[in-house]
């Protein structure tokens, strides 16, 4: 079993994570953890915190020689902006006095702020804001980029790109293929994506919305493409790999909304334009000739691509403060205002790739458990075969 677990206050010193059963001998590139880390703090509309902090990632166990051990692996990034916060870390929650006034006490609508005071009895909601943060998800990204590296060496590949921010649709070339041929070209070398920040009409769309003070969301859509047929299953609910797809995405800060394949537009259409017909090839093995269902069929991976698609809120900071009240006085009062994105849409994509990435492999070494990762290599290989022969399919001695 994959598992992993992360610690760490947006403002404290250090973001960590721990994951235990990778396999052995998975080897460990740790500057693509850092190309990563890198790509989760680019993008247009990403506020000034993003200019003080220089995500970089220290193993500190489970990995020796560039190779896994397969005792857990600890991860670490430095918050940069800790050491100016030392102080405002340390102002107590007293009722008077200047201290009071280094407290958060205005909650922000559409944060953590006010639910998570009443929740854990704290009038400091600087002590909920800490862990609400998405600076958590940097350590998501990290394990992930772990998670992808453990399925490339069994040439599964995930990518995300901004399908859309702020109701502007992301260009990208190539995304408006037939789903026989998408499922041939969905590498990023094949595929160009428009990064989001070189649009024109998006960056008119941030720039207008950093005017009014206000923030703005998006969509972005994770792709994942030679994943093996039968990941997950139906035999129960919580096996049913669509479901753990959807809430990874939208356990992302500020994701309200996931879909898969053709998503919330089922709904509307005849189920003979939706299927996806099934076809047979000695070199491939069963194929759909479309993907509507996006790569998933009760709970399991069909072998097309997997389509995953997220939904995210603009950011609830607004530079011109929403309605609040003060929780001391409980007088009406304008939400505190904390240094913020404008958009975090482009930011969001990789952690929506990483998230994924961690599913998958989760669920590959549900399918595929083993101890040395070159023994998984060889499963895999083997299984992919046995799925191209039906005749191969029946227990021995039926
Ligand atoms: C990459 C990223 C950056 C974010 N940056 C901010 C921010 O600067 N200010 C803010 O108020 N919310 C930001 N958010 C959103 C909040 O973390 C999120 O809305 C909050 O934790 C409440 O959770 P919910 O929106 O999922 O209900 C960001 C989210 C992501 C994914
Ligand atoms: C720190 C990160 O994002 C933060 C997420 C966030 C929030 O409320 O979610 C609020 C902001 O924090 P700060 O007030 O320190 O600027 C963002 O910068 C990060 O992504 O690494």
């Amino acid at each position: 079993m994959l598992r992993f677990i992360t610690a760490g206050e947006s403002h404290g010193p250090l973001e960590t994570a721990i994951i235990e059963g990778v396999p052995a001998n998975l080897p460990i590139d740790i500057e693509k953890i850092n190309e990563n880390l890198a790509r989760r703090q680019m993008g247009y509309g990403a506020g000034n915190r993003m200019k003080i902090e220089r995500d970089e990632v220290r193993i500190t166990s489970g990995v020796r020689h560039g190779k896994t051990l397969g005792s857990p692996i600890t991860l670490i990034v430095e918050n940069r902006d800790f050491k100016k916060w030392t102080e405002i870390m340390n102002a107590e929650d007293v009722e008077d006095g200047i201290k009071k006034r280094r407290t958060v006490h205005h909650p922000r609508p559409g944060h953590a702020d006010l639910v998570g005071g009443i929740k854990y009895h704290f009038k400091d909601l600087r002590n909920v804001l800490e862990r609400s943060s998405a600076r958590e998800t940097t350590m998501r990204v990290a394990v992930g980029s772990i998670a992808e590296q453990l399925l490339e060496g069994l040439g599964i590949k995930v990518i995300a790109y901004v399908k859309a921010l702020g109701g502007v649709e992301g260009k990208v070339e190539g995304l408006d293929l037939p789903y026989d041929e998408l499922r041939q070209k969905t590498d990023e070398s094949e595929l160009k994506m428009i990064d989001p920040s070189i649009d024109e009409e998006i960056k008119a769309k941030i720039d207008q919305a950093k005017k009014d003070g206000t923030t703005l969301g998006g969509v972005i859509e994770v792709i994942a493409k030679n994943v093996p047929a039968g990941l997950g299953s139906y035999t129960h609910w919580d096996k049913k790999l669509d479901a753990k797809l959807v809430g990874a995405m939208v356990s992302i800060n500020a994701f309200k909304a996931a879909e898969i394949g053709d998503g919330v537009e089922v709904a509307r259409r005849f189920g003979n334009e939706l299927m996806d017909e099934i076809a047979y090839s000695e070199a491939d093995g069963f194929y759909r000739l479309s993907n509507h269902m996006g790569g998933l069929e009760g709970g399991m991976t069909t072998g097309m691509p997997i389509i995953v698609r997220g939904y995210k809120k603009p950011i609830p900071t607004q530079y011109h403060p929403l309605q609040s009240v003060d929780i001391y006085s409980k007088e009406p009062y304008k939400a505190s205002i904390e240094r913020s994105d404008i958009t975090a849409v482009p930011r969001a994509a990789i952690i929506g790739e990483t998230v994924i990435a961690m599913e998958l492999a989760q669920a590959i070494l549900e399918k595929f458990p083993h101890d040395d990762y070159n023994e998984l290599i060889k499963a895999v290989d083997a299984y992919r075969e046995y799925a191209k022969n039906p005749d191969m399919w029946q227990t021995e001695g039926e």
